[in-house]
């Protein structure tokens, strides 16, 4: 099933799926998703993605058109053999109850014939990387959080080592902080393993922050726009993508632009707003004496606000906010281990972030 890099690993050509009551759920769709790449399938309810997911694994057929996983047409392959070499996560976690954790994620190894013995050493590995102990391998799914079942989601979608993952909504159900904390750790995973990805959402700040490519789709499942994130924030199609990607669109681009490479300055000494370090020069916070500006003095006269200091993987989004929070409308860089390599003021932050913008709609 592996064509090699840089090759295309799934394609759909001219696919259209009408079911039996009549709904057209994906019209005339041709998309092509990279080898190695996540293609993020948004757009609002009923307009399509599910279908354009379930087609890929033949959980659904489609009325007319050709898809082909690694070059080869869907059809031609027995489903149930392509649904066991495709991984495939969903909302609820879709665990077994009645079946341990490290049993759930052995699920399709013993399937495909590995043993028992080997199918539960490659759980156990595959529960040290999607970051569970090996005590939580023991319990059942309802003795773990809606994060934690979503993890073992993600370790039994992976067990066999698919080349090609389908994810449906697979952090929808849980609260943003944790929801975050998935994403982080699905981007940290996708680095190591380098799987083709198609992941559905209705979030787009979700969209942005996962996909190497977005395909945007409107009711009656018409793809309306597939494009990177940048280009599809500086260069929406329409008006419905626009609409889509939200009034914040120009904010959204800078979560795409790191700090790096933005320059830097020394902190400034003896002005209103001084930045006070730790002995390991790790800033603690914005300090001004009885004469400064500021709010809520403390009993001795100064007044501290917090500092919150970003490095240069942080983005200029990110740096944005933090020059508006900061005090002084300096933002305090640090390197890898925190300690203070100089400051950024809002006025540089902004000349980048129009740069960016610039960059992006000629890009
Ligand atoms: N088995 C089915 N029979 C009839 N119609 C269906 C079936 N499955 C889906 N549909 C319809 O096809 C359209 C597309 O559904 P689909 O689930 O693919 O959309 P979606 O974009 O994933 O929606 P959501 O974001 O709400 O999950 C909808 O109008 C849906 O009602």
């Amino acid at each position: 099933m592996q064509p090699g890099k840089g090759h295309l690993m799934i394609q759909f050509d001219a696919v259209h799926k009408r079911f039996p009551n009549g709904t057209t759920a994906v019209h005339d769709l041709s998309l092509e998703m990279p080898e190695g790449g996540v293609t993020v399938l948004v757009g609002s309810s009923g307009c399509g993605k599910t279908t354009t997911l379930r087609m890929i694994n033949r959980m659904v057929d489609p009325t007319s058109g050709t898809i082909r996983v690694g070059g080869r047409d869907v059809l031609e392959q027995d489903a149930a053999d392509l649904r066991r070499s495709i991984g495939y996560v969903i909302q609820q976690s879709g665990l077994f109850p009645h079946r341990t954790v490290l049993d759930n994620i052995a699920t399709v190894p013993l399937l495909l014939g590995w043993g028992r013995r080997k199918a539960r050493s490659r759980a156990a590995e595959l529960l040290e990387t999607v970051g569970l102990s090996a005590e939580a391998g023991k319990r059942y799914p309802h003795q773990l959080s809606g994060g934690q079942q979503q993890r073992v989601g993600v370790a039994r979608a992976l067990a066999a080592d698919p080349p090609v993952l389908l994810m449906d909504e697979p952090f929808g159900a849980v609260d943003p902080v944790v929801r975050t904390q998935l994403q982080d750790e699905l981007l940290r995973l996708q680095k190591e393993l380098n799987k083709t990805i198609v992941f559905v959402t209705h979030d787009i700040d979700e969209a942005v922050r996962l996909g190497d490519r977005i395909a945007v789709f409107r009711t009656g499942g018409h793809l309306v726009q597939c494009a990177t994130p940048a280009e599809l924030l500086a260069r929406p199609a329409d008006d419905f993508v626009a609409d889509f990607l939200g009034a914040e669109r120009g904010l959204k681009l800078l979560s795409l632009t790191s700090l790096k490479g933005i320059p830097q300055a020394p902190a400034p000494e003896g002005g209103t707003w001084e930045l006070v370090l730790d002995g390991a020069r790790k800033p603690l916070h914005w300090r001004t004496g009885p004469t400064g500006a500021g709010s809520a003095p403390s009993d001795s006269g100064t007044t501290e606000l917090p500092v919150r200091p970003l490095r240069d993987t942080d983005s200029l989004l990110a740096a944005l906010n933090e020059s508006i929070a900061s005090p002084a409308g300096l933002v305090a860089r640090v390197d890898a281990d925190g300690a203070l390599t100089g400051v950024t003021s809002r006025d540089e932050i902004h000349r980048h972030a129009g740069l960016a913008h610039a960059e992006a709609l000629v890009a």
